[in-house]
């Protein structure tokens, strides 16, 4: 088991849950997606780490391409407004589209997405989504088909998941004391 990081306060997921997490997703889809040939849209920079792992436990073809996005700047807080900033190489049109996306927090990412990849006409477009925060009284916009685990509402790090660009190289996902970012 990988060492706590001193500016984690407590572990959510081990190593070994995300494994049998991703595992478990990964054959989900290729039995959903067997004639398919998906196109994996992974969410950059966090959904990186995810990404990789998904694709391993599909068994079926599938293709993969990158968007990346910001709307938390470097911050804690959504700052509301999603950026484009880099967009697909892939034409979407008639395809079966995975959103893979490592957090679904306040869902604002991935409900910007999804409208804006709907809008190019895939064939299909769902969402797997690695985490997502159970945030009291909130119902997030997007219903992901795929979902990983829920973690709790705090700011987590780890496994691609970051803090000002710090921790996404963490193996384990875990909940960062609020004194390394106040
Ligand atoms: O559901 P939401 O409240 O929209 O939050 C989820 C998004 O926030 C993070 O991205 P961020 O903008 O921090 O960029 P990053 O992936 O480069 O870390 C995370 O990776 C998701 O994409
Ligand atoms: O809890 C989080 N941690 C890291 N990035 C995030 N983006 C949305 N929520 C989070």
């Amino acid at each position: 088991m990988a060492e706590m990081h001193p500016d984690v306060e407590s572990v959510v997921l081990s190593e070994e849950d995300i494994h049998r997490i991703v595992s478990r997703m990964g054959r989900q889809i290729s039995e959903d997606y067997a004639d398919k040939n998906p196109l994996i849209v992974a969410v950059l920079r966090g959904a990186f780490v995810f990404t990789a792992d998904l694709m391993r436990a599909i068994t079926v073809p599938c293709s993969v391409d990158f968007m990346a996005v910001s709307s938390y700047g470097d911050g804690v807080k959504s700052s509301g407004v999603v950026r484009i900033v880099k967009d697909l190489d892939t034409k979407v049109e008639g395809r079966h589209i995975i959103v893979a996306e490592d957090i679904l927090d306040s869902g604002l990412t991935l409900s910007y997405l999804v409208k804006l990849l709907q809008s190019r006409k895939p064939a299909s477009i769902e969402i797997a989504a690695f985490s997502i925060k159970d945030i009291p009284n909130h119902t997030p916009a997007v219903t992901p088909r795929y979902v990983g685990a829920h973690v709790p509402d705090a700011f987590v790090v780890g496994y691609g998941l970051d803090y000002a660009e710090r921790y996404r190289n963490l193996p384990y996902v875990g909940i960062l004391k609020p004194e390394a970012y106040s």
